[in-house]
């Protein structure tokens, strides 16, 4: 079980306190803006070090006030009791684990893995090439740490190009493709390799809650060749354009996502809720290989993403969810919440950043 308990200093509207978490599955209950989806937001700062709302800490500090402080208890895999201390002072975050500073956040990819359903999902489906990236390049990093690396890497070897293309200094660009070509290479491998296993159980869950067939992930490099001296060409020949508009216009930063009926795209057609359906499978196929790769359950955090599914989806997709560890989840006080309850669940009522177990 993670997450034992989480204490609070100024953090949004939640009033200080330590909120006790000890159950299998945690509800909470409350109407709009009362502070449900800022405890799922503490719970991933916590596991992750930052927010999945947004990169601006003076946002989540509580108004008219100058620092904040989260104090999660969880229990690892050996049953030891850990603490994560996240604080911001001073405009300065500081993240400390058993009271010791993590410089990294990286170090922090696999101490309380969570997995996050929320709103924004849909852009997964519908949003932007990068938000679909994203989605693909935050499951790589969740089941493999080395992908980090290599993405970072690809990214300032990117940056480090479009300087040059900038400074119009291309004599210097030959070194930088052959490296741009080796780092991009292992990107599409990597995000090739992840798609096709998202594949194998993408279609089938879909069909199963959705009771369309045939909807699958489509990836789509940018790089037509996955040969680096071909890349490298590919990239000399481009180099006038790329000179012309100061960026690199090809690699894995335009790499395109789409879902697929055989060859026809799924998503113009798609009703809201078959939408958000995507964006829900494609969280439940990233929990279910977390645990496939690692052999660890994750802890689901479900962020009012059921509302724009009608109730028979509603009840198939909880029947599809994947296994965890321990799962939060909110509901408006109107939604039938009993249904999915366990013996084992805890519920909160929760208005005004305060919060009372039922
Ligand atoms: N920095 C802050 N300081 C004080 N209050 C804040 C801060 N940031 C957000 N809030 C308050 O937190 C509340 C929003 O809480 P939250 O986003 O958790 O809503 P919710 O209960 O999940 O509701 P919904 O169902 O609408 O998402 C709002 O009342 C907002 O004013």
């Amino acid at each position: 079980m993670p997450f034992l308990s989480v204490s609070y200093t100024s953090f949004r509207n939640i009033a200080d306190t330590t909120i006790d978490l000890l159950s299998k599955e945690v509800y909470f209950i409350g109407d709009n803006g009362q502070g449900k989806s800022n405890i799922l937001e503490s719970l991933y700062m916590a596991s992750y070090g930052s927010s999945f709302r947004t990169r601006d800490d003076s946002e989540i500090v509580r108004t008219g006030n100058s620092q904040y402080g989260i104090r999660a208890i969880f229990r690892d895999q050996k049953e030891r009791t850990n603490t994560i201390h996240v604080s911001w002072k001073d405009g300065k975050k500081r993240i400390e684990k058993n009271a010791k500073q993590i410089i990294d956040r990286k170090e922090l990819v696999d101490t309380v893995p969570c997995v996050l359903f929320c709103h924004d999902d849909l852009d997964f489906a519908i949003g932007t090439p990068e938000r679909k990236r994203f989605f693909i390049d935050q499951s790589l990093s969740m089941y493999d740490s080395s992908y980090i690396d290599i993405h970072r890497q690809y990214k300032k070897i990117l940056k480090s190009r479009n300087c040059l293309l900038k400074d119009k200094k291309a004599d210097l660009l030959d070194v930088l493709d052959v490296q741009l070509a080796q780092t991009g290479l292992q990107v599409i491998q990597k995000r090739r390799k992840t798609i096709a296993n998202f594949n194998q159980v993408f279609a089938r869950l879909y069909q199963e809650v959705s009771g369309i067939s045939g909807v699958h992930i489509e990836y789509s490099p940018s790089w037509k060749s996955e040969d680096e001296h071909s890349i490298v060409q590919q990239l000399i020949e481009r180099r006038e354009q790329d000179l012309l508009i100061n960026t690199t216009l090809t690699g894995p930063h335009r790499d395109r996502i789409r879902y697929v009926i055989g060859k026809t795209p799924y998503v113009p057609t798609a009703s809201t809720g078959q939408r958000r359906l995507l964006s829900l499978i494609l969280r439940t196929a990233q929990a279910q290989f977390y645990t496939e790769l690692t052999g660890r359950l994750p802890v689901l955090l479900m962020d009012d993403v059921m509302l724009e599914l009608d109730p028979d989806k509603r009840q198939r997709f909880t029947s599809v969810l994947p296994e965890y560890d321990q799962l939060f989840c909110t509901f408006l006080p109107g939604e039938p919440y009993e249904r999915y309850k366990r013996s084992t669940t805890r519920v909160f009522d929760v208005s005004g950043g305060e919060f009372n177990v039922r």
